[in-house]
């Protein structure tokens, strides 16, 4: 029988995200706290009675030989045979896709780690989650952090993860319209790369210690992004108005904390039409860990 797994991979917001430094690769260094929301994409995998990897979803602008999901599958279906001599039947793989490219909401990132996942139960690969997550770091460096699946404190270039505390809020969340290219962010001249390095308890302590709903440090990535793409700027002036808004990764969502669903759901009933705007919980935990 052929078997069919619906996995959902879920969008992660940086509650802030700090440019520490820059390492000779060119890549940066940061310190941010990655929070899944339960919102995002879902994909169906297929077993195939021969040995292909198929995406059977078209995705506008991502052939399916570039697109995160099959080149995920490919790397651990090739480690696969390395262990054991045997190559993995293959699979179809359909996505509904809900997250925006260019979001800053880790959606391509989720869809390969929801791959790597699923596949390594659906072949009974034993991988361990360590294992996954050095696979996965060359395709994406949020990667890691998704098959983590808990909120983390993220150094280097957010492979080194630390659990923290997951806050009990909702978000409400912008998508101003526009594709934000990370690299484009990252190479700005006007970038400032010198945040100084923080501990992981001035964020805990931060927590603990709120008294308001400002949210801790900032996103060194949002003033680059505001000035290169104006949508950016204005979602974050209008969601600015009743409190702490920012963007999260290099954008170009923007999304604010609120305590509670009510509170959200009156933020989506002001907000502008031109802009699709939701709103999300924290998660705990990645959903995928209850279902594999
Ligand atoms: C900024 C974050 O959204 C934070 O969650 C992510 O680190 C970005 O991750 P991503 O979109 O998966 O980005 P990648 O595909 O790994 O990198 C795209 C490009 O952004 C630049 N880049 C990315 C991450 C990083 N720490 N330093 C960089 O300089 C590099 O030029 C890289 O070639
Ligand atoms: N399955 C996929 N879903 C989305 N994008 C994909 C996928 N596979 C490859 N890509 C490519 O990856 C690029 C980045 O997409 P993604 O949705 O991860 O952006 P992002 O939300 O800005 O990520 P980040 O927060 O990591 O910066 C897309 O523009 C697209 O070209």
């Amino acid at each position: 029988m052929n078997v069919l797994l619906n996995c959902p991979a879920p969008a992660k917001l940086n509650l802030f995200l700090h440019v520490t430094g820059r390492r000779a690769d060119g890549y940066h260094l940061l310190q941010t706290v990655f929070q899944l929301v339960d919102h995002g994409d879902t994909l169906h995998f297929t077993l195939r009675d021969d040995t292909a990897l198929r995406r059977v979803t078209d995705m506008a602008g991502v052939p399916e030989e570039s697109d995160l999901v099959i080149r995920a599958a490919r790397l651990l279906q090739a480690e696969v045979q390395r262990r054991t001599g045997a190559l993995p039947r293959g699979v179809d793989i359909a996505i509904d896709k809900v997250l925006p490219m260019g979001g800053g909401l880790g959606g391509g990132s989720s869809d390969a780690a929801t791959t790597l996942m699923a596949l390594n139960a659906l072949w009974q690969a034993g991988l361990s989650q360590q294992e996954l997550m050095a696979l996965g770091l060359p395709l994406g460096a949020d990667i890691p952090f998704f098959i983590f699946g808990q909120t983390a404190f993220a150094e280097g270039v957010g492979e080194d993860l630390q659990a923290v505390a997951a806050p009990e809020c909702w978000y409400i969340v912008i998508e101003p319209g526009v594709q934000v290219p990370t690299p484009a962010i990252f190479s700005s001249e006007r970038l400032t790369r010198d945040t100084p390095v923080i501990k992981i308890t001035d964020f805990s302590s931060h927590l603990e210690n709120q008294n308001d709903s400002k949210g801790y440090g900032r996103n060194d990535l949002q003033q680059v992004a505001m000035e290169l793409f104006p949508p950016v700027a204005e979602a974050v002036e209008w969601l600015s108005a009743d409190g702490d808004a920012r963007m999260t990764g290099s954008g170009a969502c923007v999304f604010r904390a609120v305590a509670t669903e009510a509170e959200a759901d009156a933020v989506l009933a002001k907000a502008p039409t031109k802009w699709k705007v939701w709103k999300a919980r924290a998660l705990k935990q990645h959903p995928i860990i209850d279902m594999l």
